[in-house]
């Protein structure tokens, strides 16, 4: 059994890896992390854990945890685990990473768009982006994953085989992208009031939201070659989900059936992307509990543009589904285990 610890456990991601490790074959979670529930059942923080998680939330350093399991989950804000992260802990334990601290190589990109000063920026090197299906080699070996974001998942995944391929032009391309609220996480906030949030759908941080350097990052290195483009998140009144919508100019005329065989070529055998059929398009409540991502493309040949859709669950795929995927493969599991959950609906 692979003895598991989550910092952060009653954040919604957090709440999230509880869900599917409690139902994980080869995994034991020993440690429920959180400050402000401190010796309160955890089924207490979320009732729908009753009778089936009997453990108190608990707090200690990081040392003592790093003794007791062999994998730690940090569920926590931007900043916490780059501040606990050391030599010592790494020797110790693995570390899946579900902040951004270890996602951007150039530790100034990282302080740029997050506004943070790295407190660890020796372990960049060596942290491994947890795209399990783009990076499943690297990641077998890692000890330190940085799992990617919920937007940087769905978009990276969405536009990796045309960009791998060099069939657009990168330089067009557009994300347009909707999250639900709890990809805001469970921390109270304005913004996220029913009263904000229903009935409503808003844009936010045009221009400058901090997934823009991830993503241009990782797809950047499919194409090798820099890569500059536009994101744009919206909120909408739903609690889980991710869509995008990625606009690019094609490179040459192709048609439906040879870009489908591009994306069979990358994603035919992988389990959680399903390339959907011809004129079926992605909808969050396909994936909603699940660990797939839904792709699926158009060609607009009056524009000359490939207008491509993804979907995902923001806390599945997005998070602690992806999280598990990374566990997965660096303890040599099936890398299914837990995470064959069906969709569910409505
Ligand atoms: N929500 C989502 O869809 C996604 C979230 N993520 C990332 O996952 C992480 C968690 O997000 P989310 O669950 O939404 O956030 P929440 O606000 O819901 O949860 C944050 C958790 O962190 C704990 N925490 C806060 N500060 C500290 C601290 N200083 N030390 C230890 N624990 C702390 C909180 O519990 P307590 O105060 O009790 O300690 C809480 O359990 C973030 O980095 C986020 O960017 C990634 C992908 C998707
Ligand atoms: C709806 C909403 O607010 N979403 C969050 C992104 C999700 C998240 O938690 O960020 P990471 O995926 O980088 O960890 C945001 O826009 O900041």
């Amino acid at each position: 059994m692979i003895k598991v610890g989550i910092i952060g456990s009653t954040g919604y991601a957090g709440g999230e890896l509880v869900r599917i490790l409690t139902g994980h074959k080869n995994a034991e979670i020993k440690w429920y992390g959180s400050r402000s529930h401190l010796d309160k059942k955890y089924a207490d923080v979320y009732r729908n854990m009753f009778q089936i998680v009997d453990a108190a939330c608990m707090d200690d350093d990081i040392e003592t945890l790093a003794e007791q399991v062999d994998v730690i989950f940090t569920a926590t804000p931007q900043g916490l685990c780059s501040s606990l992260v050391n030599e010592e802990i790494l020797s110790k334990v693995k570390i899946i990473d579900l902040s951004a601290d270890f996602r951007l190589k150039d530790v100034s990109v990282y302080e740029k768009w997050y506004k943070i000063t790295h407190k660890s920026p020796q372990f960049l090197p060596e942290a491994v982006y947890g795209l399990c299906e783009i990076n499943r080699e690297k990641i077998k070996n890692a000890r330190l994953v940085a799992n990617p974001g919920c937007y940087t998942t769905c978009s990276i995944l969405s536009a990796y085989p045309l960009v791998k391929e060099g069939l657009i032009d990168t330089d067009t391309l557009i994300i347009d992208a909707k999250s639900g609220t709890s990809g805001a996480g469970r921390g109270a906030k304005i913004d996220n009031l029913f009263c904000e949030v229903n009935e409503n759908m808003k844009a936010y941080a045009v221009g400058n939201h901090r997934h823009t350097p991830e993503i241009e990052e990782q797809l950047g290195y499919a194409a090798g070659e820099e890569i500059v483009l536009n994101f744009t998140p919206h909120l909408v009144p739903m609690n889980r989900g991710i869509l995008v919508t990625e606009y690019a100019k094609l490179k040459k005329e192709v048609t439906y059936e040879e870009v489908k065989k591009v994306y069979d070529k990358y994603y035919g055998e992988e389990k959680f992307v399903r390339v959907l059929e011809k004129n079926v398009y992605p909808e969050t409540k396909w994936v909603e509990g699940s660990n797939y991502t839904d792709i699926s493309f158009q060609i607009d040949e009056r524009t000359n543009r490939i207008i491509v859709m993804g979907a995902l669950d923001n806390l599945v795929k997005g998070a602690a589904g992806q999280a598990v995927q990374n566990m997965n493969l660096m303890f040599g599991l099936d890398e299914k285990e837990g995470l064959e959950l069906i969709p569910m609906f409505p």
